[in-house]
């Protein structure tokens, strides 16, 4: 019998999120048996321009639009934690959330770059990883310096799902219809979309504190 929750971690700038975000995510779960999905919602990914990224309560918001009546719980924990840094965020909520078991998720683009991450080997120690597939990336991610390394540690799906323990390294590939839906392609066509997800400051779904509807985007 499994005794932790198992919770997917999806971290993400959402600016905006989508209906791709909320499809992968359905798809990861049920192909995990994930208990939830965690959207991480990034207040300010280090390796992205400041430019042109949406106030982090207008991305929340249009997170929690996205995930709604859904097993996805929208967050802004790193503001909270004070963490940038993947390797930092996920060591803070391991140790926050010791009766949780934590797969990250992400799509094949993040792999393809994934070795200019902080202590990318760390993350990867830390927790079992499943990579989705996303059109237009997925051969840079097969020929990526991290997927080089990662791959030794492949692990065919059936046998991730029914590991009574999870450990790490491990990679799981995920491929299910791909879905074209990106982010940036919705700001070219509405870049004023932050307009429609002003309001009041959004509640945290993990620490039910409210995330202030300022300028968050600061950088490490
Ligand atoms: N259509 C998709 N297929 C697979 N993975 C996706 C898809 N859309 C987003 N993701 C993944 O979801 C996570 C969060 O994505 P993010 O918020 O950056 O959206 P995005 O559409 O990639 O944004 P942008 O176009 O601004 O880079 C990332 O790991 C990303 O790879
Ligand atoms: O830790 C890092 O060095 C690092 C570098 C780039 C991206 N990330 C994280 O990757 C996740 C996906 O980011 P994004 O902007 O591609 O949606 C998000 O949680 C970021 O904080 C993390």
């Amino acid at each position: 019998m499994r005794g932790k929750r198992r919770i997917g971690l999806l971290g993400g700038s959402f600016n905006p999120a989508h209906g791709g975000h909320r499809r992968i995510s359905l798809f990861v779960r049920r192909a995990l048996e994930l208990d939830e999905v965690w959207w991480m919602v990034s207040p300010g990914n280090p390796l992205k321009p400041q430019a042109g990224m949406a106030p982090l309560a207008a991305r929340v918001r249009s997170a929690m639009v996205q995930a709604r009546r859904a097993p996805i719980r929208v967050t802004a924990i790193e503001r909270e934690l004070g963490t940038r840094y993947t390797v930092d965020t996920l060591g803070a909520l391991t140790r926050r959330y010791p009766k949780h078991d934590f797969v990250w998720l992400m799509g094949a683009d993040n792999l393809a770059q994934f070795h200019r991450w902080k202590a990318w080997r760390d993350i990867a120690r830390r927790m079992p990883i499943a990579v989705i597939a996303r059109p237009g990336y997925d051969a840079a991610a097969l020929a990526s310096p991290a997927m080089a390394w990662l791959r030794r540690f492949s692990v065919p799906l059936s046998s991730f799902v029914n590991r009574g323990e999870w450990s790490a390294p491990a990679l799981v590939t995920l491929r299910f219809d791909p879905d074209e839906r990106s982010a940036t392609a919705i700001r070219r066509g509405d870049p004023d979309w932050a307009l429609r997800f002003a309001g009041p400051p959004p509640r945290d779904q993990l620490t039910h504190r409210l995330i202030p509807s300022g300028e968050e985007t600061t950088a490490p």
